[in-house]
């Protein structure tokens, strides 16, 4: 079953419309016997917001795993502007511009936000040779300029000088951010961004990804379904390794079979 014609409403135009940033043709994953991700074709629209939902073990973090390359595919193809990359490595990938934000911490303690994040900026740039070292220098005050811009854009600029591990739960999902912003990716995979935050970190969090969505392309795992109907302007759900919908949050309100399969059960 394609993912084409899954959908039940079709007034509205297609929020996939124009050249997506990232494609997948028949992509499979499996785990012996277990079809995590079972022959999904999506599209990911450029510069837009992408959430995918779906019941839990749906698959949603398998497809991650396989944007990212973490996982290689079983079957099947995915295309990151223009290219294909199942199989490519994940180092790789980030240097393309294709990242991901982790919810496990993937900072150092204890050191300030600023020098994780300057640390960052420099990571995707330099290897680890003689040579890189030189351009590591040369590149440093590069890095703290970059460092500055993002502390600001995620509204870390106040805290920058204390360690991360002095940082509260909300402040450090911001440094999270802001590491993965050093990489300037240009497709950004979040997963779960809101989990286990306050309605109130919850508020300025979904605030810096309309923000960051202003010149990134997203797309965000997201259990909050209020999240998701207000941020994204385009949705796949998955049931069972398969994209079972996808469309305008509009268009997924109204599938029965979404609400069927997910909402209903809410
Ligand atoms: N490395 C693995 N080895 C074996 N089975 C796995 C592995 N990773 C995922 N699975 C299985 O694949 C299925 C899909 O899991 P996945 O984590 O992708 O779902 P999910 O939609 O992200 O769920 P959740 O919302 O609970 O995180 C599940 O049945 C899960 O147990």
């Amino acid at each position: 079953m394609t993912t084409n014609d899954t959908m039940d409403v079709t007034t509205e135009p297609s929020p996939t419309s124009g050249k997506p940033i990232l494609s997948t043709d028949g992509l499979t994953k499996r785990f012996g016997t277990l079809t995590a991700v079972d022959d999904v074709s999506l599209e990911i629209p450029t510069g837009r917001i992408t959430s995918i939902i779906g019941p839990n073990g749906a698959g949603k973090t398998t497809l991650f795993n396989l944007f990212t390359g973490k996982y290689e595919p079983t079957a099947g193809r995915i295309d990151f502007r223009g290219n294909r990359i199942d199989g490519e490595k994940p180092h790789y990938l980030v240097k393309q511009g294709l990242v991901r934000s982790f919810q496990i911490t993937n900072f150092f303690g204890d050191l300030t936000a600023r020098e994780n994040i300057r640390l960052a900026t420099q990571a995707p740039h330099t290897g680890f040779g003689p040579r890189d070292f030189l351009t590591h220098h040369r590149n440093l005050d590069a890095a703290t300029e970059s460092a500055e811009r993002i502390l600001e854009r995620v509204d870390l600029s106040h805290v920058a000088d204390e360690t991360a591990s002095n940082l509260s739960y909300g402040q450090r999902r911001h440094l999270e951010i802001a590491i993965s912003l050093a990489a300037d990716p240009d497709l950004f995979l979040m997963d779960e961004p809101t989990a286990g935050m306050s309605p109130e970190e919850t508020g300025e969090i979904v605030d810096l990804i309309e923000e960051i969505a202003a010149d990134i392309t997203l797309v965000l795992i997201e259990h909050d379904m209020h999240i998701v109907m207000d941020i994204s302007d385009h949705i796949a759900v998955m049931n069972e390794g398969t994209v079972l919908a996808h469309g305008t949050p509009d268009q997924i309100r109204n599938d029965e079979r979404v609400q069927r399969a997910y909402l209903g059960s809410e």
